[in-house]
């Protein structure tokens, strides 16, 4: 059962929906709409599903419909047509026709908001604008301060507490909150362009945080953001939208492999494919590497080839000068060790930039494995099909 299941959803702003509603169905353009009736629609037949712990990220240009969509989810934007469930326990819940108190339960305790312009409140200390949501629940502050201090050590601001908000930096007040929706402990957390008033290092930084931070919390995350690279880095799911409507969902990876439409082309134009891709997706597999009983030749008219033992496993690297034993790596794991010459066997999961870095430091191929077996090598026209 997926944590957030939203099916063919549409958001009309205006006061003609059973009207919009009709023009959409007969195919009028949201621009044409607007001139007919003064109406916007928000978002139009969108269906996406998010699964518990998944980071989801939507992504599009200024109007496309991201914001819309999101707000939809705890109710803050009225739902013209379709569904919007929401998993509570072992029920699941409409959004698009559950009563107010159902709605109330699911803003306390299933799904959490943070905003953009961080949304605190200039008179209050960092603990009390933490607290805030708490405080609005009836709770005291000695209930709150134990669980409002872990979530301030959590975003690393626990000696800042009993500052007021613009003591802080714009990264510190947006960890503040975080925490602000980390201390409602909802599964859900609505994230909406959280990073983008922040300078690049620090937007980086605070990234960062959230794939760590996620590790342990185990949120299910609806993220908004209008930057690819963003998306990529912290989305393990992407939906892409254009003028009110999905274009293209999917895995970061296959967003980057395989665009759907121009619209789509373009935000992977302007992006670094090494940070996405994984060596799998680009390798030469072996079987597309001529092959004879003791080896299998990397390059034709060179002499590197893959070196098989007499059982027919790939053991070695050849090259015109020496044979090399294969040195197994791990995704994630130290670089400092690989040096000029060894021949390196690596998850086939590697990332495209890990792979490049083997490579420069070996001066050598790098080898993928799967399950314990070599199954494709990386050569340097791999490297420049991810590049361009
Ligand atoms: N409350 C509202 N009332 C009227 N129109 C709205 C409202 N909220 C959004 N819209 C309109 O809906 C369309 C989609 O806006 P939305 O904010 O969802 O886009 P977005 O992709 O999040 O854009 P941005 O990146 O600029 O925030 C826009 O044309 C916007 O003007």
């Amino acid at each position: 059962m997926a944590t957030v299941e939203i099916r063919d959803l549409d958001v009309i702003f205006g006061k003609n929906k059973a009207e919009t509603l009709k023009l959409m169905d007969q195919g009028l353009s949201r621009s044409e709409i607007r001139k007919r009736n003064g109406d916007v629609v928000g978002v139009k037949g969108a269906t996406i599903s998010v699964e518990s712990g998944e980071i989801c990220v939507l992504m599009g240009l200024s109007g496309s419909g991201k914001s819309s969509l999101l707000r939809t989810v705890n109710g803050l934007n009225d739902i013209a047509r379709g569904e919007l469930w929401v998993e509570d326990g072992d029920r699941r819940v409409n959004v698009a026709s559950c009563d107010e108190a159902t709605l109330r339960h699911l803003r306390t305790h299933r799904v959490s908001m943070v905003f953009q312009k961080f949304a605190l409140m200039p008179w209050l200390t960092v603990a009390e604008n933490v607290a805030f949501g708490l405080e609005m629940q009836g709770m005291s502050r000695k209930e709150w301060t134990k669980q409002v201090e872990e979530k301030l050590e959590l975003v690393g601001l626990f000696e800042w507490r009993n500052l007021k908000p613009n003591e802080l930096s714009g990264g510190m007040q947006q960890r503040v909150g975080l925490a602000r929706a980390f201390t409602m402990d909802t599964d859900i957390l609505l994230m909406d362009e959280p990073f983008s008033a922040l300078d690049p290092l620090i937007r980086s930084q605070l990234q960062d945080e959230l794939i760590t931070l996620q590790k342990r919390l185990n949120k299910t995350i609806l993220f908004v953001s209008h930057d690819l690279d963003e998306a990529l880095k912290i989305g393990t799911h992407i939906a892409i939208m254009e003028s009110a409507q999905i274009v293209q969902a999917g895995a970061p990876e296959d967003i980057v492999l395989h665009p759907s439409n121009d619209y789509v082309k373009n935000f992977v134009a302007h992006t670094n494919p090494l940070k996405v891709l994984k060596g799998k997706s680009l390798m030469t597999p072996l079987d597309r590497l001529a092959e004879d009983p003791v080896s299998h030749q990397i390059d034709i008219g060179s002499a590197m080839c893959l070196v098989k033992n007499e059982q027919g496993k790939i053991v070695a690297l050849k090259s015109h000068t020496a044979t090399v034993p294969f040195t197994d790596w791990q995704c994630n794991g130290s670089m400092d060790d690989i040096q000029k010459g060894m021949a390196v066997m690596a998850p086939a999961e590697i990332g495209m930039r890990e792979a490049m870095e083997i490579r420069y430091r070996t001066g050598l191929p790098v080898c993928l494995e799967q399950e314990g077996n070599c199954v494709g090598v990386l050569t340097d026209e791999d490297y420049y099909e991810a590049l361009i």
